[in-house]
């Protein structure tokens, strides 16, 4: 696109409010559409989440917004620019990653690899500053990691591991946060900490989920995958419904409004496997 046009494109965002823009994103893999023009948006200060079943092609949609994978068709703009044109260090000032794919057997310690999220914040060669220290302090303190920095990263658990990736993330300071599978690993106590962190943040977040319940609780908005097309989109209460969880789940369910939170209560009834 030339200059004039995306300036144009960034401003048009900007001023409607969308942080992320994901436009008729396609990506194929041999003949078959893993993803089939997607489009997808996330508003400033928004908490979008992204549901569907195993394969549906939810992380390969992540993985074009996070610009690790080219698409095939489609464009992704942050903040009005397009993350393809965009240098690495911007894209990483703009975007903070949470990917199912990360390494697990980092030969390093907790806070090293806490650390590494401050890299688009330092010059080359630069030393990490007692800021540098102090961020990643409170990110690992903000997932409850604390007393692991001094810990190997390879010989965490699943979950400790997942949470300090999760501070990685915090530390790079970024106003977005694009999450695979966030709460993957984590107790029943350590998910709801992770939504409320990311919640009480006040940052735009697009997350992948499996937890219809907490996806129902914490997002504003949902986008539901199936086969790689999306097959509904809208609040909570639009989305999952007893129809469309049956459609796509294949699972029956009941779905009656909670009387203290007003949002989505689903009870899932798998004898009743359709
Ligand atoms: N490089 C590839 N080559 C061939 N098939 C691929 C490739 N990458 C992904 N797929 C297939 O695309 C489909 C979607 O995968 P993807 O990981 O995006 O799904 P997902 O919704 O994130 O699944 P899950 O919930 O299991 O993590 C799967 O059937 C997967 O096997």
């Amino acid at each position: 696109m030339d200059a004039v046009p995306q300036e144009r494109a960034r401003e048009a965002d900007r001023m409607s409010g969308e942080h992320l823009q994901a436009r008729n994103l396609s990506w194929q893999a041999a003949a078959s559409h893993i993803v089939d023009d997607v489009s997808l948006h996330v508003m400033r200060g928004e908490l979008v989440g992204l549901l569907g079943p195993n394969g549906s092609g939810k992380s390969t949609l992540l993985r074009m917004i996070y610009r690790i994978l080219q698409p095939a068709r489609g464009s992704v703009h942050v903040e009005g620019r397009d993350v393809w044109q965009a240098g690495a260090r911007d894209n990483a000032r703009a975007m903070a990653v949470l990917a199912q794919e990360n390494s697990s057997e980092f030969e390093l310690l907790v806070r090293d690899v806490v650390l590494m999220g401050r890299t688009p914040h330092q010059s080359p060669f630069a030393r990490d500053s007692d800021e540098d220290f102090r961020i990643v302090s409170e990110a690992l303190q903000r997932v409850d990691a604390k007393d692991l920095e001094a810990r190997m990263f390879s010989t965490l658990s699943g979950g400790e591991k997942q949470r300090v990736l999760m501070a990685r993330a915090l530390a790079q300071q970024a106003p977005l946060l694009v999450l695979d599978e966030p709460t993957n690993h984590l107790d029943v106590r350590h998910q709801f900490e992770l939504m409320n962190l990311i919640r009480s943040l006040g940052l735009t977040a697009l997350a992948a989920l499996h937890e219809l319940p907490l996806a129902a609780h914490y997002c504003d908005r949902l986008y539901l995958l199936k086969g790689g097309k999306l097959v509904a989109q809208g609040t909570p209460s639009q989305v999952l419904t007893p129809e469309i969880i049956a459609d796509v789940y294949s699972v029956r369910a009941l779905v009656r409004t909670s009387p203290h939170t007003g949002k989505p209560l689903i009870e899932f009834l798998p004898d009743e496997l359709l």
